[in-house]
């Protein structure tokens, strides 16, 4: 009798489906049946995940992904690529995302259609002829050793102090409480003292912005390390420097073309693994909260396996 290994159960078991029912606000959430029937037509049993807040998401996929599921798919925007990747980041179970948020930054940049029924229809193809693209992931460090993967970017200046002043508001709800921070944080800008090692180099800048991005893309389109690449094994970090309030106010429609990048001010780097520093940042990594600084990441090739 032949033994059953680990890789046979997971041939076996289910297409695991994390949906997240507040992406996008919403607007997908009567697509769901077609998603699940689309995936179901590549011939395997489909499993439906439940959850009610991010803790929960990533709880249920890191047990779909014990209990042997053989891939993870992920209906909604980037936070919850973000939830899905902390359980399938550096295993070989096949993951993919169908882009139902407000931003899919991760799925735009690995190549997925944006709509979301045409992702699944890739996605089914892949499953039913077994095919998989490896893409890079970022694996960061914290100061108390926490380990976390991300996919798109960690942003770690004046976007991440806007969000984190965003969550700690009550009031307004929705957007506006969005912008409401973001003229806040603008009255208050000034640079800030990073430290930046890359691959050991040691680089003090007064900036403010810096994101270390994976892939391109962030917040919805905005290409802010416009030239990072999902397989070349390599962290992009792009810096702003001492922009004023005016100089950041013109200079930010240009980071959805990318061109943000040729300001003076600006600067960019590119490094296998990036030890990064400040007082009193916390750092959002596909638009999730994050760690605090400082923080170490590296590039790992391949780390997760694309159905596509
Ligand atoms: N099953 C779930 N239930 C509730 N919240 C979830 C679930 N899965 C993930 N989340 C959280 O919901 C939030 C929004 O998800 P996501 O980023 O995927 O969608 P979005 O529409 O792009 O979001 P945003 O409102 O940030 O633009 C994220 O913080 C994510 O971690």
């Amino acid at each position: 009798m032949l033994a059953v290994t680990a890789d046979d159960r997971r041939a076996a078991g289910p297409v695991a489906v994390l949906a997240n029912p507040v992406a996008g606000r919403g607007r997908h959430r009567a697509l769901l049946p077609r998603v699940l029937d689309g995936l179901a037509a590549a011939g395997h049993p489909v499993e439906l995940l439940t959850a009610h807040d991010p803790a929960g998401a990533e709880a249920a996929c890191h047990a779909a992904v014990a209990a042997g599921a053989s891939a993870l798919v992920a209906v909604g925007g980037d936070g919850t690529v973000h939830r899905a990747l902390q359980a399938v980041g550096g295993t070989a179970v096949p993951f993919a995302p169908v882009p139902v948020g407000t931003g899919n930054d991760f799925a735009a940049d690995a190549g997925f259609p944006a709509d979301p029924l045409a992702a699944v229809a890739v996605i089914a193809d892949a499953l039913r002829a077994g095919r998989t693209r490896g893409v890079d992931l970022a694996r960061m460090t914290g100061g108390d050793g926490t380990d976390r993967w991300y996919g798109a970017v960690l942003a770690a200046g004046f976007d991440a102090i806007v969000n984190e002043r965003a969550n700690r508001m009550r009031w307004p709800r929705g957007p506006r409480r969005y912008d409401l921070a973001i003229l806040v944080e603008l009255a208050r800008l000034r640079p800030r003292r990073y430290t930046l090692r890359l691959d050991g180099v040691a680089h003090e800048v007064d900036a403010v912005l810096v994101a270390v991005g994976n892939g391109a893309r962030y917040g919805g389109g905005m290409r802010i390390c416009p030239a990072a690449d999902l397989t070349d094994g390599l962290l992009d970090v792009v810096v702003g420097g001492r922009f004023d309030r005016r100089t950041l106010i013109r200079v930010k429609p240009r980071i959805y073309a990318g061109t943000h990048v040729t300001h003076p001010l600006a600067s960019s780097f590119r490094a296998r693994t990036v030890e990064l520093a400040a007082e009193g940042i916390t750092t959002y990594a596909d638009g999730e909260r994050s760690l605090d600084l400082p923080v170490r990441i590296s590039a790992v090739p391949r780390a997760v396996r694309l159905l596509r």
